[in-house]
């Protein structure tokens, strides 16, 4: 199985580029949904941070208040940190549950949006890992736009992640989102043929037909063995 890595900056164009990997039949585990799951009320990841934030960061009718925990975190590192601390756990499995689901069903690419791909040092599971990168300037500007969010705030949140430059340096494939969709598009064409040629060797028995191919071999060969003996 090959698992392709799908990070960036905030607002650099992950879902946009993840979208167009689904278009195309290739499925992508979206972290962002997976963290918000965990966090659905009266589940373990709830019940952890409403222990940790206080009930002041519920809303009336028991969920999270998204926009108040975000207002908390992104401005404030050290509860950041122990914010993803505690939610680190419930993505890591909810993430892996959602591969296994994928092997499951034969998948052989898939994709795993992840934002904190690197942060979160998951980076290791993924090859290739693919950075959607986009000029700082125009990184604020979309966000600010879409968040409908202040400088400030929007600032706070980019700076919560590592930066875009580093994410470049540490890409296998590097997708320059500052210009249109068109041209965003036009990468996106090449990536899709990097990313679907033909799995390798190691890759192909990390999927499920190959494993089911190995333990089917495995079998015959203790059946001619034990036949000869
Ligand atoms: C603080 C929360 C409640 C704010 O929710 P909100 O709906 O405003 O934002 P949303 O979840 O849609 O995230 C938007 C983007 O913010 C960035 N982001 C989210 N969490 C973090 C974080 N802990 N550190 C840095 N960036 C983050 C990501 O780029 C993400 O795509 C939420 O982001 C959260 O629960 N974060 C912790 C879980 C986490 O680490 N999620 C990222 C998945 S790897
Ligand atoms: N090439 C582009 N030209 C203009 N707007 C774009 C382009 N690419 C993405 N956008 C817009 O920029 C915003 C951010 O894009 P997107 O939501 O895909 O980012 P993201 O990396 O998934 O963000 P997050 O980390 O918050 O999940 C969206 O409003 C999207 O429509």
């Amino acid at each position: 199985m090959r698992i392709v890595g799908l990070t960036g900056g905030i607002a650099s164009g992950k879902s946009t580029v993840s979208n167009l990997f689904k278009a195309h039949g290739i499925p992508v585990v979206d972290a962002d949904i997976v963290a918000r799951n965990v966090l659905k009320k009266g589940t373990g990841g709830w019940k952890k941070v409403v222990a940790t934030f206080g009930e002041d960061i519920l809303l009336d009718n028991g969920e999270v208040d998204r926009a108040k925990l975000g207002q908390i975190v992104f401005s404030d590192p050290e509860k950041r940190q122990l914010l993803n601390r505690l939610l680190a756990p419930f993505i890591s499995r909810g993430i892996l549950m959602e591969v296994l689901k994928l092997w499951i069903k034969g998948c052989s690419i898939i994709v795993l949006d992840v934002p904190l791909l690197f942060e979160a040092k998951m980076d290791k599971w993924t090859k290739p890992i693919v950075v959607v990168w986009v000029d700082p300037k125009t990184q604020l500007q979309r966000l600010m736009i879409r968040d409908e969010s202040m400088e400030e705030e929007a600032k706070n949140r980019i700076n919560a992640q590592m930066s875009l430059d580093l994410k470049r340096s540490k890409a296998d494939i590097v997708i320059d989102n500052t210009s249109s969709l068109e041209a965003l598009h036009e990468q996106f064409q090449k990536v899709l043929t990097q990313i679907t040629k033909p799995l390798t060797w190691t890759e192909f028995m990390l999927a499920r037909n190959g494993a089911l191919l190995a333990l089917f071999s495995t079998f015959v060969s203790v059946a001619i063995f034990k036949k000869s003996a």
